[in-house]
């Protein structure tokens, strides 16, 4: 019987061995973690993340073959195959802070299951890590293999959060990477096999190690590049009378260009895109490849800009002031069907906000308020000076009440921001809203979820990303 232990229960190692567990009955997993919290909550009725179809999935296999522990050492000690699912997040001192994948959670795993071992294993990256960072963990396996036999494979994750479970039943493609050398080949094979238990055989991707750690990259920025495209274009269809959805529309249906992932944001957001887009970012520089660099660094610096030109939209739409007035944040957690909210734009927008005195009232289904006020409070590190991190004033925190439904949010607000596209604020009662508002009342769509039409009936001044603008807003001085 196959034993895998993977090491991080986070939003990735938690989900894929949940659906490992659940699709290979007769293989034994357990997932280990250093957070007691965690490991407490994925034994728990209340699992730690929220994701579709999850709680199905934990509860069909807990218990039967999938274990979650906080006995790190001795399920790494006992397992043929270690999954490394640790947190990668940029560096934020030191070379290459701002930019470089911090490894220190990595590098203290490698060595750990170095010290801990008694067999020879498969140690697999699953984290998104630096491309050549096989290498050197092979050389911390190997220093300390006491004659062990280490393979190492990368086996990058895609799935994304909110259909986290749908993309692990059946991915587009799984990515095996290994040696080319006979043991490399060889562990490559059990790693197929145990996908192969429910993914047809041509989407199993075996390459080498390399490919396979820069193709993680390369694909988080081709995604994130999509967006800082059509997001680019927005504001030039703003500034023309364009409309973003009819342009993605047209330019979608063209099949080399594809459909999907066009929708213009307010940005992306969530943990990776832009962690991962900076570390390819400070791989090409370190590579002597400076304009490479810099065509990718410009992906996040649309994103950038889309966050700051939303937020002055709303200010001069104000009459350029936003101080004391109450503003309804719909939405706080990076995307719809996930309470993560790591690097998500609402953070940049409300700090924006706050930053010039308004009061807020955020509502999101799924962020507890506690997260909130932990993600508004943070000092913010950009990642262009990541030596400066900015803290926001104690007294514009004040400013910050979290509510429990968008009706308690909008009551008695000037203006309302939609920041995630959460299906609930599609049938919302507008009307209903729009009758306990301030007056003019104001609707930002960050996510082009309402009807713009129906809304300016009922008498709301619309804003929406890349939408042709209210004549509200026209009249308003220009704002970039
Ligand atoms: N979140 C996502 O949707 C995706 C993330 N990834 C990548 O997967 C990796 C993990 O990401 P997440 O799961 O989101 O991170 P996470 O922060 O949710 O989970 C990481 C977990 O690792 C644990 N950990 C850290 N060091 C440890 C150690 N030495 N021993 C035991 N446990 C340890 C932490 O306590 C934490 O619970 C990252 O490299 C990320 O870039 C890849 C694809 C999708
Ligand atoms: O490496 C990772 O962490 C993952 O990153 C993304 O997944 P995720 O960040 O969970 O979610 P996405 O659906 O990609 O959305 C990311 C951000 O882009 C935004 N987005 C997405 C699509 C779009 O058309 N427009 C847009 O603004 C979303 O609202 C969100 O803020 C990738 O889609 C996954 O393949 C990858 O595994």
């Amino acid at each position: 019987m196959v034993k895998i232990c993977c090491i991080g229960g986070g939003y990735v190692g938690g989900p894929t061995m949940a659906v490992i567990a659940y699709k290979c009955p007769s293989v034994v997993v357990t997932v280990v973690d250093i957070s007691v919290q965690r490991i407490t909550a994925w034994n728990s009725n209340q699992l730690p993340i929220y994701e579709p179809g999850l709680d199905a999935v934990v509860k069909h296999c807990r218990g039967k073959n999938l274990f979650f522990s906080t006995e790190v050492e001795k399920h790494v000690a006992e397992a043929d195959i270690v999954f490394v699912s640790v947190n990668t997040p940029t560096k934020t001192q030191g070379l290459g802070a701002g930019k470089a994948a911090d490894l220190t959670y990595w590098e203290s795993a490698a060595r750990m299951i170095a010290d801990v071992s008694k067999s020879s294993k498969i140690v697999v990256e699953k984290s998104t890590v630096p491309v050549k960072t096989a290498e050197a963990i092979e050389k911390i396996l190997t220093h300390n293999s006491k004659g062990m036999d280490f393979q190492i494979l990368s086996n990058p994750e895609f799935l994304a959060e909110g259909t986290a479970i749908n993309d692990l039943f059946t991915p587009d493609r799984v990515l095996i990477g290994g040696r080319e050398t006979p043991g490399g080949q060889k562990a490559i094979k059990v790693l197929k096999d145990i996908y192969g238990q429910w993914v047809p055989e041509e989407r199993i991707i075996c390459t080498n190690l390399w490919s396979a750690e820069l193709s993680k990259l390369a694909a988080n920025a081709f995604l994130a590049q999509r967006i800082s495209s059509i997001n680019a274009m927005s504001a030039l269809c703003e500034a023309t009378g364009a409309d973003v959805l009819q342009v993605s529309h047209a330019i979608g249906k063209d099949s080399r260009i594809g459909s999907k992932f066009l929708n213009a944001s307010v940005g992306f957001g969530g943990s990776c895109f832009q962690k991962d887009i900076l570390n390819l970012v400070y791989i090409c520089e370190c590579n002597g490849l400076s304009e490479v660099a810099n065509y990718w660094k410009q992906v996040i610096e649309v994103n950038d800009y889309q966050k700051s030109r939303f937020v002055n939209r709303i200010v001069t739409s104000m009459f350029n002031t936003i101080s004391g007035k109450r503003i309804a944040i719909l939405g706080f957690s990076f995307k719809k069907d996930t309470g993560d909210t790591r690097e998500t734009p609402a953070i940049d927008v409300c700090r924006g906000l706050l930053g010039d005195q308004a009061q807020l009232n955020i509502y999101d289904p799924q962020v507890p308020e506690q997260q909130i006020h932990k993600d508004l409070s943070m000092p913010k590190y950009n990642w262009n000076y990541p030596i400066h991190p900015v803290s926001m004033c104690s007294d514009d925190l004040k400013q910050v009440r979290v509510v429990r439904t968008a009706y308690e949010a909008t009551k008695d607000a000037h203006g309302i921001c939609i920041l995630t596209e959460w299906d609930e604020f599609r049938s919302l009662n507008f009307q209903k809203i729009y009758d306990n508002m301030q007056k003019p009342a104001y609707v930002f769509d960050g996510r082009n979820v309402v009807d713009v039409e129906k809304l300016r009936q009922i008498g709301f001044i619309v804003y929406s990303i890349g939408k042709p603008l209210d004549p509200w807003l026209k009249n308003m001085p220009a704002v970039m």
